[in-house]
């Protein structure tokens, strides 16, 4: 559309496109990086703002990198590849900054290092759609191409592990040979750190092939498999070591059909995917289809920043909103005298009471089950005094609980408030600062997701009025 114009790119939105100005309108430019001048066309016009494609650079940014995956630009599970790890970072940084500012009129005191860890194989839960397509010769298993509906031909895929990344095309093979083929939509990934013995003793030696990555297969059939089927799917588990769920209905209808061995389970708890926050000796076995961090290393230490931001005292009692299946429950225990873990789905609130028990953690956590989307200060109330508190909301937040954290009269002496969308935390940081009366200690940004656009983040809040500002600090600096 249009003759080529030439444009300056001044900074970059979180969808990775360049923003520049062209005739007095923000023009947002696929394919251009911050500092760079392009030559691009006009693809779209809109009344506020204008879209255009970048096609030949005529200045290039030191931070622009060679994408590592084939794949880039059609698949939509990356959009930053073409950008340094680092500025990708910076980026992510700077939208939380903004976002805070902009959204909820609140700067963090200190601004927290970021926490980077491994820009590549990082993934280690991921959803993959697969179609039969006849015309691109045959069952393709992937992410969907950017924008669209359409499956991506994907052959390899570097944010996954790279066993992951190498089974690909078996498994797009193997699908292809069953008779379920036509009936199998989607096909759920979890990959487990460590394999955990549910005999053995928690924190301890671990099991035997501990470092082996333990990949789960959670196959979602409209139908169950053949004889046949099942011998194929039992077969590809031995070879490639993978075990194999069966969803035939929604996410809690999985079972375990098979070991990485090859045999058939009789139960679910032959499964020994898991994963382990080694520093707080906590092992954490859990099924496929439950929440977990996507990016395991980044857990770990995302979890030992937030405990030590958190700064539990051995004769303190803490509350956990939004915990899942324990993640930070579990070693808030090992720190604190009583944790209360508070979460939506009774099927995580049974699998992190069942982790607690496993890991001899039962008789300092314990778990409720309720929607903090509704929470109530009468129902906060009756939970008793908590001295520090740790929210982790998925991406709507935790308004709720920060307009009951605002009036409660008793404050916690500090609230960490980790975050997978700055725009939500900033609109839930309003409220307690501008309410509540807490002052927005540090904020930092977490790359749980390289060369993705996810922003996750942390932030920690204090009473405006009271004392220990100290423990930010030092990790911001450190
Ligand atoms: C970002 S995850 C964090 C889980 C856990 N803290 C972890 O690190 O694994 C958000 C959690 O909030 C839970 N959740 C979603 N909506 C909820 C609600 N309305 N009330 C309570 N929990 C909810 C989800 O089931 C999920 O476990
Ligand atoms: S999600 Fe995987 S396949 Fe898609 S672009 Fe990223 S690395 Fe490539």
């Amino acid at each position: 559309m249009g003759e080529p114009i030439v444009l300056d790119i001044e900074s970059l939105d979180l969808e990775a496109n360049g923003i520049a100005h062209h005739e007095g309108k923000v023009v947002f430019v696929r394919g251009a990086l911050p500092g760079e001048r392009v030559r691009a066309v006009l693809v779209r016009r809109k009344p506020r703002f204008d879209v255009a494609q970048a096609f030949e650079i005529l200045r290039e940014s030191h931070a622009r990198v060679t994408p590592r995956c084939p794949h880039f630009g059609v698949c939509g599970g990356c959009s930053m590849q073409h950008l340094e790890p680092r500025a990708q970072l910076a980026i992510k940084q700077r939208a939380l900054e903004d976002q805070l500012w902009h959204i909820g009129k609140v700067r963090p005191q200190t601004v927290l290092r970021a926490i980077a860890g491994p820009s590549w194989g990082y993934r280690y839960r991921a959803r993959l759609s697969v179609r039969n397509v006849v015309k691109k010769g045959g069952v393709l298993v992937g992410f969907h191409e950017k924008g669209s509906s359409y499956v991506a031909d994907m052959r390899e895929c570097h944010v996954l592990p790279a066993r992951m990344s190498a089974l690909l095309m078996p498994l797009r093979e193997l699908v292809a040979s069953l008779s379920l083929r036509d009936r199998l939509p989607q096909i759920e990934l979890a990959i487990g750190e460590s394999a955990i013995e549910r005999d053995a003793a928690p924190g301890g030696a671990g099991p035997a092939d501990r470092g082996e990555l333990l990949i789960a297969l959670v196959l979602r059939v409209l139908e169950p498999p053949t004889e046949e089927d099942r011998a194929r799917l039992l077969a590809f588990a031995a070879r490639e070591r993978v075990e194999f769920w069966l969803q035939p209905k929604g996410p809690d209808s999985i079972r375990l059909m098979c070991t990485r061995d090859g045999a058939s389970a009789a139960s679910d708890a032959a499964s020994q995917l898991g994963y382990r926050l080694a520093e707080f000796g906590v092992d954490m076995p859990y099924r496929p289809t439950d929440f977990t961090q996507v990016n395991h290393r980044i857990n770990e230490v995302l979890v030992s920043r937030a405990l030590r931001l958190l700064g539990p005292q051995p004769d303190e009692r803490i509350a956990d909103l939004f915990c899942g299946l324990g993640n930070f429950t579990l070693p808030l225990a090992t720190l604190a005298r009583a944790v209360v873990g508070i979460e939506g789905s009774p099927v995580l609130t049974q699998r992190a009471q069942e982790n607690a028990a496993f890991n001899g953690l039962a008789a300092r956590a314990s778990f409720r089950t309720a929607n903090l989307f509704e929470l109530t200060p009468q129902a906060w109330a009756e939970l008793g005094r908590f001295d520090r508190v740790l929210i982790d909301p998925p991406r709507e937040g935790a308004l709720e609980a920060a307009k009951v954290l605002s009036a409660d009269p008793v404050k916690p002496r500090r609230i960490v408030y980790v975050s997978c969308n700055p725009a939500t935390l900033a609109r839930d940081a309003a409220v307690l600062v501008h309410q509540g009366g807490f002052a927005l200690k540090a904020a930092g940004a977490v790359n749980m997701f390289p060369q993705t656009s996810h922003v996750e983040s942390i932030a920690v809040f204090e009473p405006a009025d009271g004392a220990g500002e100290d423990v930010a600090v030092r990790l911001a600096t450190g």
